[in-house]
Parts: structure tokens; sequence; C-alpha cells
């Protein structure tokens, strides 16, 4: 098994203990049982193999042969396990004396999140993690250790709180405070374990106005809203009419900096699901939304249609689409590490490696180049990434500003900052936005956006 835990050395000093968080909204006594928690296992496994493990694995048909409540249960333990992880293997560390082998650890990484985040009876947390390492020569011997270890943390009224430090990857957490300040790494890591809210974008401001009380929202600026409601989407206000879709804010400020489209030419080169390109459509352009993905252009075709909006959908690779058509906005949202989502992709941070991010940085350098070519004199370029990685971001605008001299930064105006809602210190002095989880109240995905102009002639 494949696991970012902790070596043995000297621990950092622990933080007061936080209050106990509000326990997750899936309650067992015992009752889903062993199914769902060794689902659960196969589940964090998968996802810490690679940064595609756990999609994979909730698609393969030994979990799809759960049952529903089984199935729901072993989700929300997996995720809480990985959005808790360093939190996890931190107690894990200071309550044994030796490294327990990897299936205790495991065991122990299930055992504390039932018992410091869910729902679940701290007796049945117990006893299920028990009977699990019954079940195999390499953990049965270990019972005992595991018993007393969940209950010495149920004596202590829950688990202790790490530092911000010990809540990310290190690695991760190492670059973040060379790119940023530790302040800021500490408020990307903490942003780790918030779950986040739903954010939603609207057609236009009118729908916003109508439904934001009754999705229970707060308007984020310019068309977005956060709204407090949990559960079915598809049984709230206004998705039937099609009139918004889910977006985060952040992601939704990449096509609000293009303003009004009416009468423009756009397309979005990496489009699906389309949340992006949507905005565009309903800014007014006529849009192309164009991906590799067949799979993933029918989440395009499928909000198109909820939605009423049109656009020419084509499945194609950016980098090499033979047309020779020039467009007034190009947005490419590139493929990336994705480390800007780890409210929502816990997963997706432990599972990224160095290398994931020097390969990413390789093709964002190639889609660029080749975007750049689709931009008529005059028109603009949008380049965005859901990455918190400096190579993803900062540095490959600056590069391509030097291999492209006929282009340029556009900052956003004051203006334009107010009306999008983009909080002031995401605005960086080279004009660019860079955007961190923790910039606003309740957490964003961390983003790059850089708008580029190409000089007219
Ligand atoms: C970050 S997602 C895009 C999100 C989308 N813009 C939105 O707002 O909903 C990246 C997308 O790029 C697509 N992609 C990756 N490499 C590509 C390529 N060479 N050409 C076209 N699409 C590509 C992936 O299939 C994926 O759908």
């Amino acid at each position: 098994m494949n696991k970012p835990r902790p070596s043995k050395k000297p621990l950092q000093k622990s933080r007061p203990r936080a209050p106990r968080p509000e326990p997750e909204r899936i309650v067992d006594d015992g009752d889903i049982g062993m199914n769902a928690r060794l689902a659960a296992l196969t589940l964090i496994d998968a996802a810490l193999e690679k940064r595609t493990g756990f999609d994979e694995a909730v698609t393969r048909s030994d979990f799809l042969s759960l049952n529903d409540s089984e199935r729901g249960f072993a989700r929300a333990l997996a995720m809480l396990v990985l959005r808790r992880l360093g939190q996890l293997d931190y107690v894990i560390d200071k309550k044994t004396q030796k490294a327990p082998n990897d299936g205790v650890w495991a065991l122990l990484r299930i055992g504390l999140a039932q018992i410091g985040f869910m729902q679940v009876p701290d007796f049945a947390a117990v006893s299920t993690t028990v009977k699990l390492a019954e079940r195999e020569a390499h953990t049965r011997p270990f019972k005992g250790l595991i018993n007393a270890i969940l209950r010495s943390v149920i004596r202590e009224g829950g688990l202790n709180t790490p530092l911000p430090s010990r809540l990310a990857p290190d690695w991760l957490f190492q670059r973040w405070k060379a790119a940023y300040g530790e302040p800021n790494a500490e408020g990307i890591a903490l942003m780790l374990t918030e779950e986040p809210a739903t954010d939603l974008t609207f057609k236009t401001a009118a729908d916003l106005e109508r439904l934001k009380d009754e999705l229970q929202g707060t308007p984020l600026g310019g068309l977005a809203l956060r709204s407090a409601l949990r559960g079915n989407i598809a049984e709230w206000a206004g998705y039937g009419q099609g009139v918004w879709w889910v977006q985060d804010a952040a992601a939704s400020v990449a096509a609000g900096l293009l303003g009004d489209l009416t009468g423009k030419t756009a397309i979005d080169l990496c489009a699906a699901p389309g949340g992006k390109a949507l905005q565009m459509i309903a800014a007014g352009g006529d849009v192309i939304a164009l991906d590799r993905s067949r799979n993933r252009l029918k989440r395009v075709e499928e909000n198109l249609v909820r939605t009423g909006l049109t656009a020419e959908v084509v499945m194609g690779d950016a980098e090499t689409w033979e047309d020779t058509r020039q467009f007034d906005a190009v947005l490419l949202d590139a493929p990336c590490s994705a480390t800007g989502t780890l409210r929502r992709q816990p997963d997706v941070l432990w599972a990224t490696r160095p290398t994931d991010i020097a390969k990413l940085a390789d093709v964002q350098h190639r889609l660029l180049d080749s975007a750049s070519g689709r931009v008529k004199p005059g028109g603009s370029l949008i380049y965005c990434t859901c990455s918190l990685e400096r190579e993803e971001g900062e540095t490959q605008v600056v590069a391509f500003l030097r291999r492209h001299p006929d282009f340029a930064i556009k900052k956003p105006d004051d203006a334009t900052v107010i009306a999008l809602g983009v909080p002031v210190e995401s605005v960086a002095a080279q004009g660019w936005l860079r955007l961190l989880p923790h910039h606003r109240p309740g957490g964003q995905d961390g983003f790059f956006i850089a708008h580029l102009v190409r000089q007219n002639g």
C-alpha cells in the first residue's frame, strides 16, 4: 500500500485541542457493518495509489455491488480519512512507539476518523475496527494495540489537532511556503479540513436575484452564489429550469474577465464539463466547446440541454486541432495538478507527485503556444489552472510572454475586481490573479488566472 505516512521523527508541538468538529451526516451504529468499512479501506488505498484512483474505484463492480447505505458510508468514511489524513497520521504517530505495519495503520485511520468526525457510536467504531483486524494474519496480532489506541483517543475526548504544516503532504506544504510565505501555506493547509459549500453560476443576474433566498444563497460577485443547501442539487430551485450550474466561485472569475461577449466568437479549448463555456455563451458569445474526452463532452452536452444554451461541441485535441479560425476570446483552462481543489479532492492532493507537476507544466506550455495562434489580433486569451503550483501559473505565463511578445497581460481594473467579487489579495501586481483557497471567507478553489491580450497588427 502506498501511503504518505510520517516517519518516526521527533514530533512538532501540538496545538491545544480544537472543539470536536461537526460530525459527518451519515449515522451508523454498527449496522452498516463490515462491508462498508472494507470498501472504505479499498477506496483509500486506491486514492493514495494514483491521482485517478478514487474515481476509478467507485465505478468498479465490487463497489457498485454494495447497497446504497454501504456505498454512502464507505465514500463518506474514505473521503473523511483523505481530508484528515495528515491529522490522523499525526495522532497515530504520536500514539505508537514504533510504526505499525501498513494494514494496522490503515485500520487505525478509519477507526480514528469514525471516532473523531462521524456520527458513529464510539463502541461501534472500536468493535468494527477490531473485528476487521481479526480477519488478516498481519493485523490479528495487533488487535490489542488498535483497541487500546482507539479507546485512549475516546478517553481524551477526540483527536489532537496538529500544526497546519502537518495537515497537507509535506513536500507540497514546503512549496507553498516557498511560493507564498508560511502564513499563506498554513491558510491553504487548513482549508483541507473544510467541507466546501456548493457555489452556483447563474445565466442572468435576474435569475440569481429571484432564487437567492430559496437557495439560501450568498451572492459572491458576478453571477456566482454560494448556497447553504446540502443534498441532491437536482431538487434545488432553478435546477430543472437550467438557470444555474455548479461551479466554484474562483472558477467563475476566469470567463467573467471576458465581460460581455455579444457579437463575439469564443472557444473553450478544454471545455468539459462546461462551466466556463456556459458562462461565455450566457455572456452572449458564439462559442465552441472543445475537449478531447468523448465521455466528458457528454457532460457538456447534458449541461447545454439543461440550460437551454447552445454551442458548437467539438471532440478534438487542443494542441493539434486543425482549424484555422481565430477567435475574439480563447479560454485555456488547462489540465493541471488540481492542487487548488484540495477541499473538494483531498485524494488528488495526496496522490500527486513532483513529477506530475513537471509533466503537466510541459503540456500546458504546448497548449498555450497552440492556443495563442487561435486568438484574433486584439483578442483575449484567458489562461487558467486550478493549481497552486507556480510552474503551472506564474512561471508558465512569464515564459509565454517571452516567447510571444505580441501578447501582453491585461490587469483587471478595480471595477472588474469588485464586480466579480475577486478578493483584493488575489490580484497580483503583475496583473494576473492568484486566488488562494483561504482568500475568500468559507474558502474557494485555488486558481491562477491570466488575461492575455494579443496586440493589433
Ligand atoms: C480543468 S478541466 C476543464 C474544465 C472546464 N473548462 C470547465 O470550466 O468546466 C480540463 C479538461 O481538459 C481536457 N483536456 C486535457 N487535455 C486536452 C487536450 N490536449 N485537448 C483538449 N482537451 C483536453 C480534459 O478532458 C478536461 O476535460
